[in-house]
């Protein structure tokens, strides 16, 4: 992490939690973490769709200082793309940010660079912030070749931006096989494939830009993990998919990422 970018720390709900629920988890989350805590980072949540409404409406109405967004959108505005869902009306729902690319959408849902790409376009075309997702699987990994594998998966779901869209866009590295599996990257794992992420921005947009972006690790990150990862030079934060889920636990590692512990 470097002082010149504050940290950012995202929990992906995934397919986890009702309105309601996200209601209780919201509230308890917010009077876990003392407002101090906000200068040195930035929290976000990314529920479910059907809980966003929610969750805007109990951010508004205690003007709490953690942020929101979506889990995914439609490369569309709108149109008859059935069961799709725009930037637009993310937008009008305050969403700050929306995960691109998650890897259980480029497996499951088959979304390849391309699409990744017009998700992004789309998220900056109506003033959200992409948290675009890139991530080698194990074979990649044991094959030795997961820097040149998120070097291209990062450029395919960048391509033909400008250096002042790059600017606006988060990275989120996640290794698919350390996701859900309580299997963490090393530090220094983290470290290489952000490094390396970092000087592929600078090559496609420039070094201010490269130096500005975010670039977030994901991947089994916890309260007794996440201070080792944020520590490294080039990791800014982390996309949190488990230990979101429990308002305390995210409370102590968005404290730990903002240099601090709980009262
Ligand atoms: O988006 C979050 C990641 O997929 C990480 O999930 P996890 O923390 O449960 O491993």
């Amino acid at each position: 992490m470097s002082s010149s970018r504050k940290p950012l720390i995202a929990g992906n709900w995934k397919m986890n939690l009702n309105h309601l629920e996200a209601i209780a988890l919201v509230q308890k989350l917010a009077f876990a973490l003392p407002a101090k805590y906000f200068e040195k980072v930035d929290v976000t949540v990314i529920p479910p769709f059907t809980d966003i409404r929610s969750v805007q409406t109990v951010v508004d109405g205690d003007k709490l200082l953690l942020t929101y967004g979506a889990q995914d959108l439609s490369a569309h505005d709108s149109g008859a793309y059935t069961g799709e869902i725009s930037g637009a009306f993310l937008a009008k729902l305050g969403c700050t940010f929306v995960v691109v690319g998650h890897s259980e959408r480029r497996t499951l849902h088959a979304e390849t660079d391309e699409v990744v790409l017009g998700k992004t376009k789309a998220a900056l075309r109506h003033g959200i912030t992409p948290i675009v997702c890139i991530g080698e699987g194990l074979e990649v990994r044991e094959s030795g070749e997961h820097v040149a594998f998120n070097v291209a998966q990062l450029k395919g779901s960048l391509a033909g931006l400008t250096a002042e869209e790059i600017g606006k866009v988060v990275i989120a590295y996640e290794p698919v096989w350390a996701i859900g599996t309580g299997r963490v990257a090393s530090a220094a794992d983290a470290q290489e494939v952000c490094a390396a992420v970092r000087a592929a921005l600078a090559e496609i947009a420039d070094e201010a830009t490269a130096a500005s972006v975010r670039i977030l690790y994901g991947g089994s990150v916890n309260s007794k993990n996440v201070g080792d990862i944020v520590g490294q030079t080039d990791v800014d934060g982390a996309l949190v998919g488990g230990a979101s889920l429990k308002s305390d636990e995210f409370a102590t590692l968005s404290a730990i990422a903002a240099g601090g512990p709980l009262p």
